[in-house]
């Protein structure tokens, strides 16, 4: 990639560390703030393979900031936050509420500070977004005294949300963003969301982002009885039952051969499990849309978005299949060819691709950030 090293550009770096790749991008000001370069590193490893892949292809200088995403902010986070000793301290008890994003995330953090000294680092929350959500969404049927120490449903993908809520209202304007909607955020990780009047009302995932919908590797919801059924019959260790619902369930548990929907759906011809898998898939999308719109009391909007959602018409024709009852029709040639509108004109709710840009927001929230706390730049010529 070619950055603009011309002198005064300030650029903010956005950093998305996910569970199995780290995805990055700079950005200029502006608004929207204006993509510079992107890219992604696959099983990143270690934080100083990142750095070092990120130095390599001159991302690291002149940053005026870097936004992280911390796919958990537990209770009290709900907006970004510089990243500050006490902020790190807190964050690292919160590494138990998801030891499958956070440890790697914060190592990140601690990477930049020692390579990019004076940079501010802001941490953005997938948490934050749903931090209204009403009590009987978040609450846990669970002992009461277990809300103290912050076991509820949180949701996550917020930062996903949120850009796609601003993109809503960028593309169809104010009225749609507050009418009904509901957002499916289908990746690797995949959740959904039921947004009215700007605030989110209730998600899939809940206390971990092991919640709700079927993923990749992932069970989504489980019946409770089924983790005490392997814990009499294998006592597993608490790392192993980690491994288990996090890492070998989901498609790849059901499928035997892939977390990918690409894999499944070249094979599923071929390969039962790999039909099953996608059968699945597809089946609780439809169910958890269905119980999404009970929550609205209601559906104007469908989005589809995350590397399934935007790419695959095959998947969203199957998961809105059972929707026509409620007004979900789709327009087969536009679905194919994943259009910005893939409804019926004349249905009642209309159902939209918008391709996901997690780091578009954090880098909003940085600048946002920065100029409300009027951090300054780093000094001295940029380089590189
Ligand atoms: N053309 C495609 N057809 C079907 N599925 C796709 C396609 N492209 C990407 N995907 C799916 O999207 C997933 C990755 O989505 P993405 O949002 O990038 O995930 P994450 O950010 O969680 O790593 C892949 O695992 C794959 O299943
Ligand atoms: C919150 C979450 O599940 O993130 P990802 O989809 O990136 O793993
Ligand atoms: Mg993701």
């Amino acid at each position: 990639m070619t950055l603009d090293h011309s002198a005064g550009a300030t650029r903010v770096l956005a950093v998305n560390g996910g569970s199995s790749s780290v995805k990055f991008a700079v950005f200029g000001a502006g608004d929207p703030p204006q993509e510079r370069a992107r890219g992604k590193i696959e099983r990143a490893g270690a934080a100083r393979a990142v750095l070092d892949a990120l130095e390599g292809q001159g991302a690291l200088s002149g940053l005026a900031g870097i936004g992280h995403r911390l796919v958990h902010g537990g209770p009290e986070h709900t907006a970004p936050a510089l990243v500050t000793p006490d902020l790190l301290r807190d964050l690292d008890r919160l590494k138990a509420l998801d030891p499958t994003h956070l440890p790697a995330e914060l190592e990140l953090i601690a990477a930049f500070a020692a390579r990019c000294p004076g940079v501010p680092q802001v941490a953005c929350f997938d948490t934050a977004f749903h931090r209204d959500l009403p009590t009987v969404a978040r609450t846990l049927p669970i002992p009461r005294r277990y809300q103290a120490q912050g076991v509820r449903r949180y949701g996550f993908h917020g930062i996903s949300y949120e850009y796609l809520l601003e993109e809503l209202a960028r593309i169809a304007g104010a009225e749609a963003a507050h009418g009904r909607v509901v957002f499916a955020h289908l990746g690797s990780g995949a959740s959904l969301a039921a947004v009215h009047n700007g605030r989110c009302i209730d998600t899939t995932m809940g206390f971990t982002p092991t919640g709700g919908l079927v993923m990749g590797t992932r069970t989504g919801d489980l019946d409770p009885g089924v983790l005490i059924y392997f814990l009499r019959s294998e006592k597993p260790s608490a790392d192993q039952l980690d491994a288990l619902v996090n890492r070998e369930s989901g498609l790849r548990g059901i499928s035997e051969t892939s977390a990918d929907v690409r894999d499944l759906l070249a094979h599923e011809a071929s390969d039962p499990r790999a039909a099953e898998a996608v059968a699945v898939f597809c089946y609780q999308a439809r169910k958890w849309i269905g119980a999404m719109a009970a929550a609205l009391n209601g559906l104007d909007t469908l989005v589809f978005s995350g590397g399934i959602g935007e790419n695959a018409p095959l998947v969203r024709a199957r998961i809105c299949e059972g929707l026509s009852f409620f007004g979900v029709r789709l327009a087969e040639e536009r679905n194919s060819t994943s259009a910005p509108i893939i409804s019926e004109a004349a249905a009642p709710v209309t159902v939209r691709v918008i391709p996901t840009n997690e780091e578009s927001m954090m880098a909003r929230s940085v600048f946002r950030l920065l100029a409300k706390t009027s951090v300054p730049p780093p000094q001295g010529p940029p380089h590189g």
